[in-house]
């Protein structure tokens, strides 16, 4: 008998997150001290999750899913820790998909640790998974059903030249990395989509050429500077996930950030929305 209380595969459940938000968008949860506004800033791993709190309260009618980045937590010591926790189960209660951004990847034993933390103790819905270790360091993501671990293809930041983009048997890297990320997937129980960053949409084009049904996770619009028209239209329609952290929760460093917030998450949904209609068109 299948359980009937158990989640959706994630793809089922991100399509559903991208109906009901109206856009593919993520909103991602990096609370930088030097970046709060001061009253929080003050308040250590308290402030940032009440800071937290007031974005994920503000931007969720519009939004598909958050994306904490561990970096932000941990940097607090111990109270991070508890401050990240806080922080995921307010979005696993707003029906938001949970995406945690840990970047990990380490040998068998270590990585399976990785995952019963992020998704087991956290919840995470999907994690973000280094490649380079190799087929056995991505496993451990791999091997919970309905979970996603969202590989690290194609970066956004420069520095993604220097080793993704190399040749490697007539093929570059990255497209190694993916194709090492699909077929592992096979086998077991879990999904693996990629990162692919908004910073060089070729890249993103070729990779949904290749792999039409694999979820992207694409960083790099609004502060580094990648383009929402040229993502979705390289993305030709295939299941995505737009992140903005700063862009948004920066928005203003007043007593408005929550406004500011939301209104710079509705006007980066509806281009994205817009954006995902026009590229239909062009298809
Ligand atoms: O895995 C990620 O989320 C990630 C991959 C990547 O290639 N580039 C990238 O910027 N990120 C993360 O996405 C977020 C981008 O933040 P903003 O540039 O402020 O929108 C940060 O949390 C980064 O760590």
């Amino acid at each position: 008998m299948p359980d009937l209380n158990a989640p959706a595969p994630f793809s089922v459940r991100l399509r559903d997150a991208v109906a009901e938000a109206g856009a593919p968008l993520c909103v991602g949860l990096d609370p930088d001290p030097d970046r709060l506004p001061p009253r929080f800033a003050r308040g250590g791993a308290a402030g940032a999750v009440a800071f937290c709190l007031a974005i994920t309260d503000s931007t969720q009618a519009v939004t598909a899913a958050y994306k904490p980045n561990l970096a932000f937590f941990e940097a607090y010591g111990p109270d991070g820790w508890d401050a990240l926790a806080t922080v995921c189960d307010a979005v696993r209660r707003s029906g938001r998909l949970l995406v945690l951004d840990g970047k990990r990847g380490d040998i068998g034993n270590t990585g399976r640790r990785y995952a019963a933390a992020l998704y087991d103790r956290l919840g995470g819905d999907a994690a973000t998974v280094a490649p380079y270790m190799g087929t056995d360091s991505v496993a451990p993501f791999l091997e919970h059903a309905r979970r996603c671990a969202f590989v690290l293809v194609s970066t956004s930041n420069p520095g993604a030249a220097d080793l993704q983009h190399l040749d490697v048997g007539g093929m570059p890297l990255y497209r190694h990395a993916a194709r090492l990320a699909a077929d592992a997937a096979r086998d077991l129980p879990g999904e693996a989509g990629f990162v692919v960053g908004a910073t060089r949409p070729q890249l993103l084009a070729d990779l949904r050429e290749e792999h039409p049904e694999v979820p992207f996770l694409v960083p790099g619009v609004g502060a580094q500077g990648g383009s929402v028209n040229d993502t979705l239209r390289a993305n030709a329609g295939g299941p995505i996930l737009v992140n903005s952290s700063r862009g948004i929760l920066y928005a203003s460093s007043g007593d408005d950030f929550a406004e500011a917030a939301r209104d710079a998450a509705e006007r980066l949904a509806s281009s994205l929305a817009d954006s995902a209609i026009r590229s239909a068109g062009s298809i």
